[in-house]
């Protein structure tokens, strides 16, 4: 396992054609108007420059790309061959802020299939804007990933599902994004892809059967679910009136993650597949003193992790090229 610890100094992100204060995790802290604010990105040269950085420092060249949710991140352990990058020595990275997100990008082969898992992901409530949260996805695609895996813990709103089941993500809704808080506002840079992508086919139908498939194989299928998956932002967990909401809306989970990845994915043509690892039950009653806390969203997926990772690696070794399944 080789680490790398160049000590380089992340390059500055590229503040469009502004500039201005920023705060320690380069947000700025003034805006003159709010198309600068648009204009505030990472550009399409900031994306190839960190994935001709990684290209250099590594002879892995990964088709599939794994974001490992909260607690979830053992799941780099199982790859071969491993190149282990700290964010924090990553150009232009930003850094994990979170406990169960170690902030390590770990190349190598998983099940013989040369791949990428980021061991922490970003959130827009550590206070990163989504340009940042999802700037590792378009690296990937720049590194030549075709296929995204996501996985995340989050809330059961659906009244059948039990703390441990895992969620395979049929669809979702972006709560943020009903407000105009999306990953691809701004200027449209087309060698990423479409101004105005569809969503209605985000999650691969295949990918969906094969997780099934192999959940069947592994004699799991008891405890695998599918259902819609509901974003919101965070940092505080729902209230019980906004379960009952989001039970009404059609979701069938809750968390504050992976919409943003996903989109991001799909706009630059990647396959997405995800699972939800229900971590806890949503509060639905008003009587129960039962409350959501993130050690126990931890200790569930210490738990759950196993299977979980079991499912994700006997799915990658059925990936083919091309976007096929075997
Ligand atoms: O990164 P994920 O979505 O797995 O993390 C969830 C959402 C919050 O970050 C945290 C709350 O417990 O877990
Ligand atoms: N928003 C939200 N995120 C979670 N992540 C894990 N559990 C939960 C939850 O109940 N709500």
């Amino acid at each position: 396992m080789r680490h790398f610890f160049l000590g380089l100094a992340p390059p500055d992100v590229k503040r469009g054609r502004q500039a201005g204060n920023k705060s320690p995790l380069g947000i700025p802290t003034h805006h003159s108007n709010h198309s600068s604010l648009a204009s505030l990105r990472y550009t399409y040269e900031d994306g190839k420059k960190t994935a001709d950085w990684l290209l250099a420092n590594t002879k892995h060249r990964p088709k599939v790309a794994i974001i490992c949710g909260s607690g979830l991140g053992g799941l780099a352990d199982l790859l071969k061959d491993q190149v282990v990058f700290e964010y924090t020595k990553i150009p232009q990275f930003p850094h994990s802020t979170v406990a169960g997100h170690a902030g390590k990008l770990v190349f190598g082969n998983l099940s013989g299939k040369p791949t990428v898992v980021m061991q922490g992901r970003f959130h827009m409530y550590e206070g990163y804007p989504l340009w940042k949260v999802t700037f590792p996805v378009r690296v990937f695609s720049l590194l030549g990933v075709e296929t995204l895996i996501v996985t995340n813990a989050a809330g059961g709103l659906n009244p059948e599902y039990k703390v441990g089941d895992i969620m395979v993500i049929r669809d979702h809704i972006n709560m943020p994004g009903f407000a105009g808080v999306n990953p691809l506002v701004g200027p449209n840079d087309e060698r990423f892809g479409a101004r105005f992508p569809a969503m209605s086919d985000a999650y691969d139908r295949d990918l969906r059967k094969l997780a099934h498939t192999v959940a069947s194989e592994m004699g799991c299928s008891g405890s695998l679910r599918e259902g819609v998956y509901c974003s919101l932002g965070g940092p505080n967990y729902e209230t019980i009136a906004e379960c009952r909401f989001l039970q009404r809306l059609g979701a069938d989970s809750v968390g504050m993650s992976t919409v943003p990845e996903v989109i991001v994915a799909r706009h630059c043509g990647m396959r997405v597949f995800g699972f939800s690892l229900i971590t806890n039950k949503a509060v639905l009653d008003y009587e129960t003193k039962e409350k959501a806390n993130h050690a126990e969203v931890l200790e569930t997926s210490r738990q759950s992790a196993r299977v979980l990772e079991k499912l994700v690696s006997l799915m990658v070794q059925r990936i083919e090229r091309n976007n096929n399944v075997a």
